[in-house]
């Protein structure tokens, strides 16, 4: 059964909630945790597309604090909306920036990246809709991903003219081949459910939402019998490497990120992706 809410996060306006004051429909995280399991399913619920924006990243990135110090068994990340995972960073945080907001943006994203990316409890994306760029990151910094029939994921950011960061690489790298993560990143692929599969961008596919949780629920049930200390200091071992490398390049990280999206070309690029974005949506 389960019993809502582990933690109001940051509510849309970007206020931070307190324990049970308000609906859960007005979190841009949901935090539910399964009494019998303890597994806490955590939903991205910024509507239309969870879209990634400051607010969206602090809340997520509250959320994962909240985890670790109620010493979480395992975490379900997933969507509230019917059709999309998350659309990935919130383009209007790139385009016309303030230099000093879209710094803090960058540095949340980077703390999301660090805390998921390097949790010590086991995390699964159930994956309930279209999951492109940065919502693929997401995706990718969790162990398992299971995703639902017909949508699309990958990282796509050179169809959009530009470069994924070193650390976006990194989290693919670990998950699929190195050839077909070289393939996917340097052609911007979206990749089909099925196509995911094969590749093993994703783990399982499901029929639908719930059976994405069942089957996030089976894989983190597997790690019952294994000790919590000894699978988490394997886990990050292994990714120890890449997060290191961040850590060691924070600010520059940051400064590149500013330089690349504030050039006039980008600024153009994004000012047309929007553009048709809005075009298409408006059909
Ligand atoms: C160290 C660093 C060095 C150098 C690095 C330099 C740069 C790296 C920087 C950036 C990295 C970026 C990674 C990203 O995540 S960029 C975002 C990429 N996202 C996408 O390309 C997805 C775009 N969206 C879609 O394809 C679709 O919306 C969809 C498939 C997710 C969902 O389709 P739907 O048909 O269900 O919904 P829509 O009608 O398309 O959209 C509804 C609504 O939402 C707006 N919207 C969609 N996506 C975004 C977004 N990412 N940001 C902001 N807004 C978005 C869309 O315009 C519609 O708005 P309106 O209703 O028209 O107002």
């Amino acid at each position: 059964m389960l019993r809502s809410v582990l933690r109001a996060s940051t509510t849309r306006l970007g206020v931070t909630g307190s324990r049970f004051c308000s609906s859960a429909a007005d979190k841009l995280v949901i935090t539910e945790v399964d009494d019998k399991t303890g597994y806490a399913t955590v939903t991205l619920n910024r509507p239309p597309v969870n879209s990634l924006n400051l607010e969206l990243l602090t809340a997520i990135s509250e959320t994962l604090d909240d985890l670790q110090n109620n010493k979480s068994r395992g975490m379900i990340l997933t969507s509230s909306s019917k059709s999309v995972f998350s659309a990935g960073l919130d383009i209007m945080e790139m385009y016309k920036p303030k230099v000093d907001r879209m710094k803090e943006f960058w540095s949340t994203l980077q703390d999301v990246w660090f805390k998921l990316y390097g949790s010590p409890f086991p995390t699964v994306a159930a994956i309930n809709g279209h999951s492109p760029a940065g919502g693929c990151l997401l995706s990718l910094c969790c162990e398992y991903r299971v995703m639902c029939q017909n949508y699309t994921i990958g990282l796509n950011e050179t169809r959009l003219g530009i470069v994924a960061p070193t650390w976006f690489m990194a989290s693919m790298r670990n998950a699929m081949s190195r050839r077909d993560a070289e393939m996917a990143l340097t052609l911007g692929t979206l990749f089909t459910t099925d196509e995911a599969l094969k590749v093993g961008l994703v783990d399982e596919v499901a029929t639908s939402k719930e059976d994405a949780i069942a089957k996030a629920t089976a894989f983190l049930d597997k790690f019952k019998k294994i000790s919590p200390q000894a699978r988490s200091m394997t886990k990050q071992a292994l990714r120890s490497k890449d997060i290191m490398e961040l850590e060691d390049n924070r600010t520059q990280d940051i400064d590149l990120f500013v330089y690349a999206v504030t050039q006039p070309k980008v600024q153009k690029g994004l000012e047309m992706y929007l553009e048709a974005l809005k075009a298409k949506s408006a059909k």
